[in-house]
């Protein structure tokens, strides 16, 4: 079985702890990225697994055997580099076919991976050429190309798009994903871009100053995040994040206090009355000129146009902290009193030292499942996409 297990893995340098007591499973055949800010260890942890950095503690297993003490070439891995790391002496196709030769692979059996990649990756009639003739896209596809043409039972990736412009890292992500699908090889990728880490990736592992803060599908990371790093790091403007207090079914915001809803209750009553912080995202923060039963009131502070939607900044009564709502139409004016109304379904609770979630109602968590079986994984192979492209962006799907 190609799975990946971490346990209990720490990497350090001197005393210098980069990756912190990681454990983790990446399942045969998925495409799980990890995801977190610059210097948190993403690549590091990659690099254990190719085999390019050693583990000061734990063990790394993959197929079931530990690997700690096998060397990179035995691994059964391919790797793609955020440089390409490409022979600037050699052609595309030498560059390509190199790895094959290099383990004495018959010259058959290289023109047939040859001319299938070259194909896949749209590399037909620049065999010839040397790396500074191409472009950065091309050069990308070169790097894709030689780690694909070996079929390896692994496929790392580090930030192999982030030298690319936006629109062939749009279209890059989709051959990715292609690519997978062909060979579905157990495919890890780093990238700091949520937008990549959600369009690509079955799963997503948040990684926080060594530390694993959430490993699950990308619905579940927008919908149900594990703590106020995973809920600020997802979604664009963050999520807004206010303290309050709660006690006998209460919740106080600044000065005002609304009534949390029933579902809610189980969560809330299993910890003890006191502050905590609640979690909104400015998408979910519905505006309306009359207040509702479960509604808090502010002023305007200003407005950011952002083409077609716009930022409304408010400052909450009694709150020190401003809260961002995202309005489509019906854009209320800097000075005027507004009420932002709290759907429950989609509230955030988290503990105000632990800053990690206090959990989710068991109807959150159903709706969320149900979002989870739209998504193509490992074992279900994109039942509900007739294999087409599918790409999740947490918040909703695109097919
Ligand atoms: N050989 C080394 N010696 C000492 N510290 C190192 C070494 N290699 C990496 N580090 C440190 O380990 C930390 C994690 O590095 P790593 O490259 O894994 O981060 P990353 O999450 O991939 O960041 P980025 O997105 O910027 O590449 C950084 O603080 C880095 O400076």
């Amino acid at each position: 079985m190609n799975n990946i297990v971490f346990e209990h893995v720490v990497k350090a340098y001197g005393k210098n702890v980069i990756v912190n007591n990681l454990n983790m499973e990446i399942r045969e055949g998925e495409r799980l990225i990890l995801l977190g800010p610059s210097g948190c260890g993403k690549s590091t942890t990659l690099r254990m697994i190719a085999g390019l950095e050693d583990i000061t503690s734990g063990s790394l297993h993959m197929r079931g055997q530990v690997v700690n003490n096998v060397a990179c070439g035995d691994r059964g891995v391919s790797m793609v580099f955020q440089n390409y790391a490409l022979f600037p002496h050699m052609t595309v196709k030498n560059n390509i076919i190199y790895g094959l030769k290099a383990h004495k692979m018959e010259a058959a059996e290289i023109n047939h991976r040859l001319e299938e990649v070259l194909e896949m990756l749209q590399l037909k009639g620049l065999e010839d050429r040397k790396p500074k003739d191409l472009s950065g896209g091309q050069r990308q596809r070169v790097a894709l190309a030689r780690a694909v043409v070996k079929r390896s039972d692994y496929f790392l990736l580090d930030e192999p798009l982030s030298n690319l412009d936006a629109q062939l890292r749009l279209r890059a992500r989709k051959e990715l994903v292609k690519i997978h699908e062909m060979y579905r090889p157990t495919m890890v990728y780093v990238t700091h871009d949520q937008i990549e880490a959600m369009t690509v990736g079955q799963r997503v592992a948040i990684m926080y100053r060594g530390n694993m803060e959430m490993l699950d599908t990308p619905s579940h990371v927008y919908n149900m995040p594990a703590s106020i790093f995973c809920a600020r790091f997802i979604g664009s403007p963050s999520m807004n994040i206010i303290s309050c207090q709660y006690e006998n079914g209460n919740l106080s915001i600044g000065d005002q206090m609304i009534r949390l809803e029933p579902m809610w209750r189980p969560i809330a009553d299993a910890c003890p009355s006191g502050k905590y912080c609640v979690g909104i995202r400015p998408e979910h923060a519905v505006l309306s000129s009359r207040p509702t039963e479960t509604s808090i009131c502010g002023t305007v502070k200003y407005v950011e146009d952002y083409g077609n939607r716009y930022g409304v900044y408010i400052d909450v009564k009694g709150e020190k902290s401003e809260l961002i709502a995202i309005c489509n139409d019906s854009v209320p004016r800097p000075g005027e009193n507004i009420f932002i109304n709290i759907d429950f379904r989609k509230l955030h609770l988290f503990d105000a030292q632990s800053e990690k979630s206090l959990g989710y109602p068991e109807e959150i968590r159903r709706l969320n499942a149900a979002l989870d079986f739209f998504m193509p994984d490992a074992q279900n192979k994109n039942q509900k996409t007739g294999g087409k492209y599918h790409e999740s962006f947490g918040q909703y799907q695109c097919v």
